[in-house]
């Protein structure tokens, strides 16, 4: 649904260079929820304003339902714009318009007639939960439900897809659950597709199919988050199970083990310690519930040297397990 290819995007000002956005390649499939994260500074806002074109990009490709965006000017992209709706995470709303006017604006400048416009205010209102408060004015409501006039005013023009910069941020843990599980409802409900940048890995563990980290405008890792969490190496499953650093004491065998679904339910660990009469020692673990699957990992240290443990962490590989051995120290290669 978005395709994005060898995007850059450089800001020049008093002699200053700042590559933005350096080479990205994205790939959001229709109907998914994919979530870009990375520090203050990584290039996401930039990344979402070429999305849709508040910022122009220096290279490459961007498309939109099978449309070449950068191709595109006048009305042609007008008209794509108004098929990709936008959430801010300070909400943006007009402070002297109610919560109905606010949602009424973006169909004002689209040039909907007013009998029109009211009909479709009122559907807005009632997918976002807030036809009681049609009359009320932002200061009179909560943040939460500022950031659903602001999502009911991002689908105005029906959109296919919505941007949202950091849309839960400045909300409090319960509100940020609520407005996510609004989202993904959204999403099935209009078979939305969602690009939504954020830091907070909550958003990514409730809603998102697919995941991307930026570092200094680059993609680092993408993928499903399934796949992510499952692949070796992950800094989004660093990060999602945070584990205290590994500390290998010679003569052991650091291992993190990631196990999802039924394996969770499995006694792995008191099976190895048995067939191989060995004593394992758990350092740590966690166990997640992220998209509906129950996804863990436990780091455990296996008495002697990795290369002496290469039938024990078959055993672990052949249980359907996950398997990343730490470093033993002294066997880093010198830079
Ligand atoms: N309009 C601009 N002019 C010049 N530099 C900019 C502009 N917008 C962003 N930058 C710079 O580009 C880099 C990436 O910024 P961007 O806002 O895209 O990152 P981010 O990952 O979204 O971080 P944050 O969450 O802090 O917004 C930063 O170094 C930022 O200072």
């Amino acid at each position: 649904m978005i395709q994005i290819e060898k995007l850059r995007k450089t800001y020049r000002g008093r002699g200053r260079e700042l590559t933005a956005v350096d080479g990205v390649d994205l790939s959001v499939r229709e109907g998914e929820i994919f979530g870009v994260l990375g520090r203050s500074g990584a290039g996401k806002s930039t990344l979402l304003r070429c999305v849709n074109l508040l910022e122009r990009p220096d290279e490459g490709r961007i498309e939109v339902a099978g449309r070449d965006l950068l191709a595109l000017s006048g009305g042609e992209l007008r008209a794509a714009r108004q098929g990709i709706g936008m959430i801010h995470q300070h909400f943006g709303l007009l402070s002297s318009r109610t919560v109905a006017g606010n949602v009424a604006f973006p169909l004002e400048v689209m040039g909907v007639p007013r009998a029109e416009r009211a009909a479709r205010v009122d559907e807005l209102l009632d997918l976002v939960g807030l036809t009681e408060h049609a009359g009320a004015y932002p200061a009179q409501i909560s943040g939460g439900q500022k950031q659903r006039v602001g999502i009911a005013r991002a689908l105005a023009g029906r959109p296919k897809v919505l941007l949202s910069d950091e849309a839960t941020s400045a909300l409090d843990p319960e509100t940020t659950a609520s407005i996510l599980a609004l989202l993904r409802d959204l999403r099935d409900r209009l078979g939305l597709t969602v690009l939504l940048i954020t830091h907070e890995m909550d958003v990514v563990k409730r809603i998102c199919d697919s995941a991307a980290i930026m570092r200094d405008g680059r993609v680092v890792e993408s993928g499903t988050v399934r796949e992510l969490l499952l692949r070796p190496g992950s800094e989004l499953a660093r990060d999602l199970f945070p584990l205290p650093a590994a500390d290998v004491r010679p003569g052991t065998t650091v291992v993190d083990v990631t196990f999802e679904g039924d394996a969770a339910d499995r006694p792995f660990v008191s099976s190895l310690a048995r067939t191989y009469a060995i004593d394992v020692n758990i350092l740590g673990g966690a166990v997640e519930e992220v998209g509906g699957t129950r996804i863990g990992r436990l780091r455990i240290e296996l008495p002697g040297d990795p290369d002496l443990n290469a039938a024990q962490l078959a055993h672990l590989r052949e249980a359907g397990l996950t398997v990343e051995v730490h470093p033993s120290p002294g066997t880093e290669v010198a830079a």
